[in-house]
């Protein structure tokens, strides 16, 4: 559960004066989310009421929210399916709200589909695979601030607390990946601006129309197998085995491939994002399990789900990116 930011309507209808949005005549606290305070917020402008997601960073500075907000407006223009960010009069797209960076972006219809078929997968894929293409000319570059670097940091936090077999395989796992990342394969793979966690929560659907992907604010450059990676690595998956299920996998893949066919090389590196992927979500949770809490941080996610699917795709070969 978030901590929020407590914010009042009243606080709300001074501030909103900033943008173009006319009144704001409703704001509801949303309770779900781990990373900031979020508000589904209600204006009305010209007799025309419209609701809209009203998000307080928590965690993130304005230095380094352009990124993530002009990624959002750079690819809701070229169509893609994503919250579109609304600027103030000024041409801001974040300002501060007691203290705090804060945005307002258009609400997504729908709700999570947190048990998908192949049918969302299928959708998941080719959205993806638009999302892609959209970013190749964005102009703005941050790395994935999750990525390799981060993961050489992160590590030495948690080897203390972590058993003999988790150890093994903690340390074997980032040996592996260093070598791929250092390899000239590595080097070939497409990249540009990606998601990076684009799990069941960040997606919405009305019925099996896929209405938005959301939350952003964990969006890098990277390679974009990595993205795909990390979605077959949700989407795709026995949630209490971490096997993956051929149908939704197929599904994903054939849908992606028909946007934006992947590569010989995307091809060969397939598997070892997979693993890459998976470390990424065991490490990051294991470090929020163990790092010094700070009061306002809620129940970790458990690593434990991502031990078993890194195992799992070290054990068995996923399917392959093609059929
Ligand atoms: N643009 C949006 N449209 C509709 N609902 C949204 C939007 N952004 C966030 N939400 C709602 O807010 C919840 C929390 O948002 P999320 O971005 O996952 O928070 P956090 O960054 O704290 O994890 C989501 O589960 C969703 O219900
Ligand atoms: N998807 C990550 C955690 C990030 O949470 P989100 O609610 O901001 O998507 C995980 O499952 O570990």
């Amino acid at each position: 559960m978030a901590v929020f930011t407590s914010v009042s309507l009243d606080d709300v209808q001074a501030w909103i004066a900033q943008f173009p949005l006319g009144d704001a005549v409703a704001l509801k606290g949303i309770a779900s989310g781990i990373e900031n305070s979020n508000f589904f917020l209600t204006t009305e402008l010209d007799g025309r009421r419209t609701e809209y997601v009203l998000t307080i960073f928590e965690n993130l500075g304005f230095e380094q929210l352009p990124f993530y907000l002009q990624l959002m407006r750079h690819l809701a223009t070229r169509g893609v399916l994503v919250p579109e960010p609304v600027p103030t009069h000024a041409g801001e797209l974040c300002v501060p709200l007691h203290g705090k960076p804060a945005a307002i972006v258009s609400k997504l219809q729908g709700s999570s589909q947190m048990a998908p078929g192949p049918v969302h997968c299928a959708a998941v894929g080719a959205m993806l695979a638009k999302m892609h293409l959209a970013g190749q000319d964005f102009p703005l570059h941050q790395p994935n601030l999750r990525g390799i670097a981060w993961w050489h940091e992160a590590a030495p936090a948690v080897l203390p607390h972590l058993s003999e077999p988790e150890t093994r395989l903690l340390r074997s796992e980032i040996h592996y990946q260093e070598a791929f990342h250092g390899s000239d394969l590595h080097k070939r793979l497409p990249h540009g601006p990606v998601h990076a966690d684009l799990f069941r929560n960040n997606v919405m659907f009305d019925g099996e129309r896929l209405t938005g992907f959301f939350d952003f604010y964990f969006a890098g450059c990277d390679t974009w197998l990595f993205d795909v990676a990390v979605t077959v690595n949700d989407w795709c998956v026995d949630l209490d085995t971490g096997v993956l299920d051929e149908a939704r996998v197929r599904a994903m893949l054939d849908a992606y491939h028909a946007v934006r066919p992947f590569t010989a090389d995307e091809q060969a590196g397939w598997q070892c994002s997979l693993r890459a992927a998976a470390l990424r979500f065991w490490l990051s949770r294991l470090y929020d399990l163990y790092r010094p809490r700070e009061a306002e941080i809620l129940t970790p996610h458990d690593p434990t789900h991502f031990e078993r699917i890194l195992r799992e795709r070290v054990a068995h070969p996923a399917p392959g990116l093609l059929p």
